[in-house]
């Protein structure tokens, strides 16, 4: 075969074949494998000037040197067994990228493995979904200065823009820096589904609110400080009738979450550089409570009927988007914060204002917030938290009287807001000079002698708590 194509896509699924479509449009050449035929027959109808390969002995030569390669496969073992079948196939120079949603250890472990062939190895995180890869998707590179210079070409062009026109496309550190910043996103994502799910749930079961009114809620809240893709998506889904029933589309989707695990992984990594980032643990949490649909309702009692008091009229509405903006801006807290600290962790020369820059467009996550955002982080790089940025803390400030009257009258009410209150919990905490900690430090050395620090000398001390003091 000659060697015509510019890169080649290998998973022609979802993501990969509108990848595929996306890189024709803008003039690259593209060889496509994958196991399914079909898939690869279809690739060819499709994608103009498609090089559509049968195997992956056909697939190297069809591309021209130095090759790159873009695996689209789930997570996990398929990653691995393409990479055992890609590698021979390919030479030193050539560029072999993830764009799935790889767990960042595992792209860091692939990386090293493949440093000794020579092959340079880039973990690269995708957001946008179908849509997103169609038309343009957030690209987030975990690769050496080197092979990111070589792919960003293709890579800008495909990507989202700003309305500044700006490219949705950056390095944003080595080997899984790029998976360990699209795990962060997915696990804002999560955090912030289940406060939009929560406000949903809020002024319908505990204001009473009909579905068009709330519709109209988020409707205005999207014109707003809280415009998102997230915000706006959910006023379509309001407003949406399911076509066999006549019914609201919410009414008849069953009220147990799926999830294929990111928004975990994004937890846990939290938790191993003991940064808290609770309200993300806790719509994982709300997920798994979700799904336990069966016991929830063995467990159900009677409610206490809508409207909750204090509900009515246009004000507890505000609350709601004050609960909303207020958790939102947590979240985003959280996210940035643990990434922060993977830049110690783990070394990594990751620019967080880049990552902002690169989420302003093309992925789910993409907010007005965002812009506020980069603008703290242009403005102080280094910063820990964005809650410590003095227009951020402001904005949350704002919101707060009216976030804590919606936690307040849900708790009241027996309405579940899991992530609303968490964020609130960790923006008070946050916040707070002087915490229980005193208490849990006590207590650990009253039972197992693990020593606490005093407030008025440097040192490690002990105390005999069963002595008379
Ligand atoms: N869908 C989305 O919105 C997003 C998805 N992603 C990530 O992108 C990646 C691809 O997702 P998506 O396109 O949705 O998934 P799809 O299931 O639509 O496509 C995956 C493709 O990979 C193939 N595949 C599976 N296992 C192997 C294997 N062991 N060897 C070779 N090929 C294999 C599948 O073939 P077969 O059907 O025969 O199994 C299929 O053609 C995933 O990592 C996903 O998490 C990232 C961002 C958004
Ligand atoms: O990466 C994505 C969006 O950014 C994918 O859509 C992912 O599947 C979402 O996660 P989950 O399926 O767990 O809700």
């Amino acid at each position: 075969m000659t060697a015509v194509a510019d890169i080649a896509v290998v998973g022609l699924g979802v993501m990969g074949r509108n990848l595929a479509a996306n890189l024709a449009d803008h003039g690259v050449t593209v060889a496509g494998f994958d196991r399914d035929a079909g898939r690869v027959a279809a690739f060819a109808d499709a994608v103009p000037r498609a090089v559509p390969c049968a195997t992956l002995d056909a697939l190297a030569p069809a591309l021209k040197g130095p090759r790159a390669a873009l695996m689209m496969v789930p997570a996990g073992p398929a990653v691995d067994e393409l990479i055992a079948a890609l590698a021979p196939r390919l030479a030193p120079g050539d560029i072999l990228i993830d764009g799935g949603n790889s767990h960042f250890q595992d792209t860091r472990r692939r990386a090293a493995a493949l440093q000794g062939t020579g092959i340079d190895y880039v973990g690269l995180g995708v957001s946008g979904g179908e849509e997103g890869a169609r038309h343009g998707p957030s690209l987030m590179a975990g690769a050496t200065a080197a092979a990111s210079a070589r792919i960003a070409p293709m890579l800008t062009a495909i990507a989202a823009r700003t309305e500044a026109g700006e490219a949705c496309f950056a390095r944003v550190g080595p080997d899984g820096a790029g998976h360990f910043v699209k795990t962060l996103h997915n696990g804002i994502e999560y955090a912030d589904m289940q406060l939009i799910a929560e406000a949903y749930h809020l002024l319908r079961h505990g204001a009473g609110l009909p579905l068009p009114r709330i519709a109209e809620a988020f409707a205005a809240w999207n014109a707003g400080e809280l415009g998102s893709y997230l915000t706006e998506i959910t006023v379509a889904i309001l407003g949406r009738q399911d076509g066999e029933t006549g019914q609201p589309m919410l009414d008849v989707i069953l009220d147990a979450a799926g999830q294929k695990g990111t928004g975990g992984w994004a937890s846990n990594t939290a938790l191993d550089l003991g940064m808290p980032a609770p309200t993300i643990a806790e719509a994982v949490h709300a997920r798994c409570l979700s799904a336990l649909k069966e016991e929830r309702v063995r467990a159900a009692m009677p409610r206490p009927a809508a409207p909750l008091p204090g509900t009515d009229g246009p004000d507890f509405v505000r609350a709601v988007g004050d609960a909303l903006l207020g958790g939102r801006i947590a979240v985003y807290a959280q996210g940035f914060a643990v990434m922060n600290a993977a830049r110690t962790a783990f070394g990594w020369d990751m620019d967080l204002a880049g990552v902002a820059s690169v989420w302003r467009a093309g992925c789910i996550i993409r907010a007005r917030l965002i812009g506020r955002i980069l603008t703290a982080l242009r403005r102080a790089p280094e910063l820990p938290n964005l809650l410590l940025d003095p227009d951020i803390a402001a904005l949350a400030d704002g919101a707060t009287s009216g976030w804590r009257r919606a936690v307040g009258t849900a708790v009241a009410g027996g309405v579940p807001v899991p992530a609303m209150a968490s964020a609130l919990a960790y923006w008070d905490g946050y916040r707070t000079e002087r915490l229980w900690a005193d208490m849990i430090q006590a207590q650990r050395d009253f039972f197992g002698a693990h020593g606490y620090r005093r407030t008025d000398r440097p040192g490690s001390f002990h105390t005999d708590w069963t002595a008379a003091s």
